[in-house]
């Protein structure tokens, strides 16, 4: 990764929690001296003070990259501080769901490059997914940089059109915790039937983990693979007509689930 101009100019990191540390732990881990990255959080952790990144100091008045990541909410109050970075010598790129380019445009002006990215916790062990879109401002060398940052803690995706991230956030930005979920559920319907919480945990734990790696692997698609999981006339037939039920069943659910987290996506864009 070609750090040079952020190790020569600096990066400001505004909002240090669950996702700014993930990036930053990456960033560090490839080799980004922490003396070029510029930390403004209001609690900043014991972690983020071991890492000897700049926190809550002078921020260099051109950085190379300005990176925000503090939530949606907290945007309006915190960005007005870095407007004057704004203008077309720094790139901003932003990994907040909800707020539009035309938002971050209006108060940094749409000279400004800025990139929008989403995301996900994986992140925090090098295995998320982030997708991003540039602005009109943006170059390809913006672009380049924007994915070799967020390339440090997994792959990344190019969309067309910056409509196409409200669906990204509700499939992928968002989509961890509907799987977090489905390994609590699997796991207490395996307490129902009788197994200690423990055991139905780690059965839960590593059937999504193993079979999240075998999709990943195969060059059979998820379908085909849980074909090959399910004998005619048997148990995993039986519990799948539960599953595969078009209205009560999971694409029902996730249709429904992914159509609010659109909806909410949009009222915090306002
Ligand atoms: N979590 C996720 O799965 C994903 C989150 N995102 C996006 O990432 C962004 C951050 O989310 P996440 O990391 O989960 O949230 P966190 O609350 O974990 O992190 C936000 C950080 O910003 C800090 N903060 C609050 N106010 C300010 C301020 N004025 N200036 C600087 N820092 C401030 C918070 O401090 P304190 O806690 O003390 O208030 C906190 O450390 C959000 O916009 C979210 O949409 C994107 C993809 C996935
Ligand atoms: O829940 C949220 O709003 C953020 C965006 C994607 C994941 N977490």
């Amino acid at each position: 990764m070609n750090f040079s101009d952020i190790v020569t100019r600096g990066l400001v990191l505004l909002g240090c929690g669950k996702m700014g540390s993930a990036m930053l732990q990456g960033w560090l881990g490839n080799g980004l001296p922490p003396t070029s990255v510029h930390v403004i959080d209001p609690n900043p952790s014991d972690w983020l003070r071991g890492t000897g990144v700049h926190i809550n100091g002078d921020l260099p008045a051109a950085p190379a990259v300005v990176l925000l990541a503090v939530k949606p909410q907290m945007m309006g109050a915190a960005l007005p501080q870095l407007a004057a970075m704004g203008g077309g010598k720094t790139l901003f790129v932003t990994v907040a769901a909800g707020i539009t380019i035309e938002g971050y445009e209006k108060l940094l002006g749409a000279q400004t490059p800025l990139i929008r990215a989403m995301p996900n916790t994986p992140a925090a062990i090098g295995r998320g997914i982030t997708a991003i879109v540039g602005n009109g401002a943006a170059s390809a060398a913006d672009l380049d940089l924007s994915e070799a940052l967020l390339r440090a803690v997994g792959q990344v995706v190019r969309l067309e059109d910056e409509a196409q991230m409200d669906a990204v956030i509700g499939v992928s930005g968002s989509g961890p915790a509907y799987v977090f979920h489905l390994i609590e559920t699997m796991a207490a319907a395996g307490v129902e039937q009788g197994l200690s919480e423990e055991l139905a945990m780690q059965l839960a734990k590593a059937t999504v983990a193993g079979a999240g790696a075998l999709a990943e692997a195969s060059d059979e698609s998820p379908a085909q693979l849980r074909v090959n999981v399910t004998s005619p006339g048997g148990t995993t037939a039986a519990a799948l007509e539960v599953l595969m039920e078009p209205e009560t069943g999971f694409p029902g659910l996730l249709s429904r689930a992914v159509a609010a987290n659109i909806r909410r996506n949009r009222e915090l864009a306002g």
